[in-house]
């Protein structure tokens, strides 16, 4: 577990964050100049605090009070950064050693690097330097990965190519991975803790699920990008249909295509623009999935629309519906009723394993 509590002035701009990232990935998430990367390099070494304390586990990396300070090469970070920066005139092989040769084999595999060891950082594509980069990262044995938005740099295919590395990594590492991101969409992919930082402080945090269906969270991630984040297993193939059956704790919804095989675990987002509310049982209508769901928050906007907090089984789900709308429905909080979901919302980017 990492534990950060610090405060830091960098001049009118005042960095002031708390929290913990257990193992897996801790999405440090926030609009540009929210103090994301801040955050990061002091866990790194690079920027000193002025007051707090930063831990993994039991090794203190920095304490004010105990005037603790360790240099960046001794707190066992490893740092991959938005550019891979690797060492052009080296093979990939003598990039990934570099720092360290710990647990090699597994690296290469679990990151897909056997193809690419004998050739040079020119001519790989940016995603294949970002696999190098992560690769020599690990293999610093390091205590904490920290990943300064590692894939701002690459377009959308280069993107989609990585994100199955770092997911594996996510579920094979047992480390803290600080993962830095202005994207939701990878941020509900990846992450298993998420922080919100707004201006120098963290205005949201906890499990992913949790944090991602809360209606107060709406405005900061924006309109368009809110939604919940929940765990379902592959039930079933409608194979005539091309659709998968999916099983949760509120029920049973079916998306289009394969989603994955029998039984296996798939994270799916669903945004709150594309949830429906209905006081009574639809009829007639083209969608496929209606699920029986108790208001558990209304939370007005700044703009014309209400966020909408809804409990499904154990899960909660979020959706948005105008003002008017939600008078005009009566909408309370403890009411029954009923979610409908747009089976064709969901995008494969969306869905993670
Ligand atoms: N050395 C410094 N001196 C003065 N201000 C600084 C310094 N370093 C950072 N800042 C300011 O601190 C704020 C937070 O910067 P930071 O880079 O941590 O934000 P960020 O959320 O990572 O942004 P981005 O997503 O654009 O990278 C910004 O307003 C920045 O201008």
């Amino acid at each position: 577990m990492l534990h950060v509590a610090i405060g830091k002035s960098l001049g009118a701009f005042a960095l002031n964050v708390a929290f913990d990232a257990p193992a897996g990935v801790t999405a440090v998430f926030g609009r540009s100049g929210s103090g994301k990367t801040s955050v990061v390099n002091a866990v790194a070494g690079l920027l000193q605090p002025d007051a707090g304390k930063i831990a993994v586990g039991d090794k203190v990396l920095y304490d004010r009070q105990c005037r603790i300070n360790l240099r960046p090469q001794h707190r066992s970070v490893g740092y991959v950064f938005q550019d891979a920066r690797l060492f052009p005139h080296m093979s990939v092989h003598r990039n990934l050693t570099y720092g360290g040769t710990h647990d090699m084999a597994r690296v290469i595999d679990v990151l897909g690097l056997g193809d690419l060891l004998h050739r040079r950082p020119a001519g790989l594509s940016g995603g294949e330097k970002q696999r190098v980069a992560l690769g020599r990262a690990l293999m610093s044995a390091p205590q904490i990965l920290a990943m300064d938005e590692p894939l701002a740099a690459l377009d959308a295919p280069r993107k989609a190519e990585i994100l199955p590395y770092i997911e594996r990594l996510r579920d094979e590492v047992q480390i803290p991975i600080l993962y830095v991101s202005h994207d939701v969409s990878e941020v509900a992919r990846l992450a298993t803790t998420l922080v919100i930082l707004e201006a120098g402080q963290v205005v949201a945090s906890g499990p992913v699920g949790t944090v991602l269906s809360r209606p107060d969270v709406v405005p900061l991630l924006g309109v368009r990008d809110a939604g919940a984040v929940i765990g379902m297993k592959v039930a079933g193939r409608l194979l005539d249909d091309g659709l998968t059956e999916l099983t949760f704790s509120g029920g049973r919804i079916l998306m289009p295509g394969n989603l994955g095989k029998l039984g296996q675990s798939v994270r799916l987002r669903i945004p709150a623009q594309d949830v429906i509310l209905a006081t009574e049982p639809p009829k007639g209508i083209s969608a496929l999935n209606v699920l029986s769901v108790t208001i558990t928050a209304l939370e007005q906007g700044r703009g014309p629309g209400v966020a909408v907090g809804l409990r499904a089984g154990t899960d909660q789900l979020l959706a948005r519906v105008t003002r008017r709308s939600a008078g005009r429905m009566g909408l309370a909080v403890g009411q029954q009723v009923y979610a409908i979901i747009k089976a064709t919302a969901v995008g494969p980017e969306d869905i993670g394993g």
